[in-house]
């Protein structure tokens, strides 16, 4: 796609095609690219508003879909959401008892950046790593995982803790990801579990 991702060219084309943010085509290209969802599954998106990646994941899958953010999200037919912070025991506990069998997580979710490098990094890593221990709490076993990432110190540690919960782990650009941007996504497949925990067997 290279330089036809400008800023006025991609804004008008999620504008054209109804999203209501151009994360859209990032999650587009992803699921092109590595399969992440299939049409029965129950999917929990992290950091979700205002909503494109939801209208997105509306078309691929049946499942459900529950979305979450500080935000409020502008309502959808057949999604659920959630206003709060995913890092919260109570909000956590909430997704837990709406979506008890999930078979995707994907987190978009990215704190407000102060401009000083290292701060900003330190509180994705943060956001990153609670993000993951969410994701094993309501992933099931065989289950995929994508997560926004920014690189930079810690992150290779981050992506080894990935590594040590799912069997297949890659590290990608979105080709809709802007130039010289340090953004990256963490694609996880396959989520090796808890193989005594019943609730998390696949049921295919
Ligand atoms: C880049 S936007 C997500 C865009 C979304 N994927 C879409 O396509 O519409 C990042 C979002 O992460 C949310 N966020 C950041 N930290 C969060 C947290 N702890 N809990 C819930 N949402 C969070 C922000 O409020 C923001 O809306």
């Amino acid at each position: 796609m290279g330089s036809q991702w400008t800023k006025d060219k991609i804004y008008k084309k999620s504008v054209r095609d109804g999203y209501r943010a151009r994360s859209a085509y990032k999650l587009i290209d992803i699921n092109e690219r590595f399969n992440i969802i299939r049409r029965s599954d129950n999917v929990v998106d992290l950091g979700a508003a205002p909503g494109s990646w939801l209208q997105v994941l509306r078309t691929m899958t049946d499942g459900q879909l529950l979305g979450v953010d500080l935000n409020p999200i502008v309502p959808m037919e057949n999604v659920i959401t959630v206003t709060g912070d995913f890092t919260a025991p109570d909000i956590q506990q909430k997704i837990l008892e709406l979506m008890p069998l999930v078979n995707v997580v994907v987190c978009d979710a990215s704190p407000h950046l102060s401009g000083a490098k290292a701060y900003d990094q330190a509180r994705i890593m943060a956001l990153n790593e609670e993000a993951l221990r969410l994701t094993e709490k309501l992933l099931k076993q065989g289950g995929n995982f994508v997560m926004k990432s920014f690189q930079g110190v810690d992150f290779n540690e981050l992506v080894d803790l990935v590594k040590e919960r799912f069997y297949s782990v890659k590290v990608i650009r979105s080709t809709a990801t802007r130039r010289g941007s340090t953004e990256c996504y963490i694609i996880a497949k396959n989520f090796i579990g808890d193989a005594d925990d019943d609730r998390k067997q696949t049921t295919e």
